[in-house]
């Protein structure tokens, strides 16, 4: 039972997005996506979703190819969370969230659906927005939507591009809880793309540092984000360590 990918190669153009990536996903784990800006993040999550298709490397789902996955049934196994929303037709909150359950409407009743957005609504703490118009929110309410949305899905792994970027210090912080109790509890296994290394080192079973398309390093945080690998990577010198328990990358002043 993983998401895998292997020798996952995409160009455009003249430029290589994703070059020869191999990574595993495996359910009950939570992996942190980290790298610069365009180090291809967002592209990977989109070619493990299937809505981009890499031009060579194979992804397969608990054994079967991606390609050969039907959308409802793709929409079951794998939950995305976009950094933005794409048209959303006027849909109130508990509509957007509803939408979450469309892969599952043949095999509940209106009122079993109902009953599932409510506690999504209420874990979320989304009850007083939930008739509001989605487009009259703002950039962290819809950002919390969304993951919302996405865990109405109830899919067996979860993508998420960035999902904390919008978010103040304590929805970062709920946000970043949720997913690794959905990871404890549920046993889902969890991709997220993140720019904040100490939050990755702090939630994450395991990092995985992308760099102009490559995957550099994956593994523990403490062997993947070594000052020498964030100078090479990222061009900053950091101090990393440990206060309390809580790990931290501290970019130095030089
Ligand atoms: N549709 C596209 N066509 C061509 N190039 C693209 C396309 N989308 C993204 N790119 C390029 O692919 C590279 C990787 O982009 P991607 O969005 O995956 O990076 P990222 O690591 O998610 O970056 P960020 O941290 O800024 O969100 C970038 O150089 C970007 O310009």
């Amino acid at each position: 039972m993983t998401l895998a990918a292997h020798d996952l190669t995409l160009q455009r153009g003249h430029r290589l997005l994703l070059d020869a990536v191999d990574l595993v996903l495996a359910p009950g784990e939570l992996v942190c996506l980290l790298g610069p800006n365009g180090a291809g993040k967002s592209t990977l999550i989109r070619c493990l979703d299937g809505i981009w298709k890499p031009g060579a490397g194979s992804i397969h789902i608990d054994g079967t190819p991606l390609s050969r996955i039907g959308r409802e049934e793709l929409a079951r196994t794998i939950a995305y969370v976009p950094q933005q929303s794409g048209e959303t037709l006027g849909l109130s909150v508990a509509e957007m969230v509803t939408l979450g359950r469309a892969a599952h409407r043949h095999r509940e009743n209106g009122a079993q659906r109902r009953e599932m957005v409510h506690q999504v609504l209420a874990r979320f703490n989304l009850q007083a927005m939930a008739q509001r118009p989605f487009d009259a929110l703002s950039g962290g309410e819809r950002q919390r939507v969304l993951i919302a949305r996405a865990v109405a899905q109830d899919a067996r792994y979860m993508l998420l591009d960035e999902p904390t970027s919008a978010l103040d210090l304590r929805h970062q912080l709920e946000t970043l809880r949720t997913v690794r109790r959905l990871v404890d509890e549920n046993g889902i296994g969890a991709l997220t793309a993140i720019h904040d290394l100490s939050a990755a080192a702090r939630f994450a079973d395991r990092v995985a540092l992308l760099d102009q398309g490559r995957l550099v390093a994956v593994g523990r945080w403490q062997d993947v984000l070594t000052p020498a690998r964030l100078a090479a990577v990222f061009g900053v010198q950091a101090h990393v360590g440990v206060v309390e328990g809580l790990p931290y990358i501290l970019p130095a002043d030089s």
